[in-house]
């Protein structure tokens, strides 16, 4: 039996990634729609109607509105916007969470993805807090490089015609709007710093949490947490530093997620660095994994 899957907004950045991964299934039966009704209401309600599970792959109004469209029917839906990130009635969509998080999202008629930077830092900070290694209400800081699909067609635009800069830093004003889901997710009372940049390379991202070490939280220690937390994951690794450099497209067109912790334990100063594709893990690789743990097959199919 093939599933019908609807891709609202699938000739964008996230959505041609999903269609990637998904046109050579047998098992997925991919519902199109006439490029020039792609944003027309009854175009969309139709294919929604005919579709066993929809991606929404929209700006973030464009997905609240999706949502009305599709209120009244059976179809499930997997949100790769911001729109729904924190809101309790939909799963989280990052398996590696929690013990509950893979169950939640395979029972789930509504899942939210998270964000790219989001699922670096939460994949970080989120043992952490639950292994009593940092505490909800620390001052925390998240700094993080970006390749420039993370910023959709529009950024990618500014990059093909030459004009951005090799390398900026935004979100100064402390709102971006990833840091509500890093909170929440994470278990953070204390707003973190969060300090983005986007560099002159397409895909791929690495989030950095420096942490000041102590008695109780050493590298050794701060390791094995992570690794008791991922023992088994297909998707997540932590990984031997080896106090070179770590390269942010390292993990480009994979679903990985990598985790190292490296510092140095006389001047008690930490780095906890991901490594992950923001177009993989980050967006359409984490939708497809959600998908395929929603429909109860193998999880890695297509990944
Ligand atoms: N890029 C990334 O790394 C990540 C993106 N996301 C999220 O995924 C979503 C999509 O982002 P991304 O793919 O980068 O964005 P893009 O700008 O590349 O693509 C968005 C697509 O949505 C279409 N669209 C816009 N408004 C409507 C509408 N009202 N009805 C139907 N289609 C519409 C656009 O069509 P048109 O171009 O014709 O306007 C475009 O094809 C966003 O919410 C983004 O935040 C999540 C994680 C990472
Ligand atoms: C480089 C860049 O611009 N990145 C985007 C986040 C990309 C992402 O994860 O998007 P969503 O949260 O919308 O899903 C930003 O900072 O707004």
């Amino acid at each position: 039996m093939a599933y019908s899957v609807f891709i609202d907004g699938e000739a964008g950045t996230t959505g041609l990634q999903i269609r990637e991964r998904l046109e050579t299934r047998g098992d997925i039966r991919l519902i199109g729609i006439d490029p020039a009704r792609r944003k027309d209401a009854d175009a969309r309600c139709e294919a929604f109607a005919a579709a066993d599970v929809a991606i929404l792959c929209l700006p973030d109004d464009a997905a609240r509105e999706a949502v009305a469209l599709a209120q009244d029917l059976d179809t499930r839906i997997i949100d790769a916007s911001t729109a729904h990130r924190v809101d309790p009635d939909w799963a989280f969509g990052f398996p590696e969470l929690n013990a509950g998080a893979r169950d939640r999202i395979a029972g789930a008629k509504l899942v939210s993805n998270p964000g790219c930077y989001s699922t670096g830092a939460i994949a970080i900070i989120a043992p952490l807090v639950a292994a009593g290694l940092i505490a909800p209400d620390e001052g925390l800081t998240i700094n993080a490089v970006s390749g420039y699909t993370g910023g959709g067609k529009a950024l990618i635009a500014e990059y093909d015609s030459g004009e951005a800069p090799a390398h900026f830093v935004y979100g100064l004003t402390q709102r971006h709007k990833h840091i509500p889901e890093i909170m929440v997710h994470a278990g953070l009372d204390r707003q973190p710093i969060f300090a983005p940049a986007v560099g002159n390379f397409a895909q791929g991202m690495a989030v950095q949490v420096p942490l000041f070490l102590n008695e109780r939280r050493t590298i050794d220690g701060l390791t094995a947490a992570l690794d008791d937390h991922y023992a088994g994951q297909r998707f997540v690794e932590v990984a031997q530093g080896s106090g070179a450099r770590i390269v942010p497209t390292d993990l480009n067109n994979t679903n990985c997620l990598r985790i190292t912790v490296q510092g140095d334990a006389q001047n008690g100063c930490a780095t906890v660095v991901a490594v992950l594709d923001n177009l993989g893990k980050g967006a359409s690789g984490a939708a497809v994994q959600n998908l395929n743990i929603m429909l109860g097959v193998d999880e890695g199919l297509s990944l």
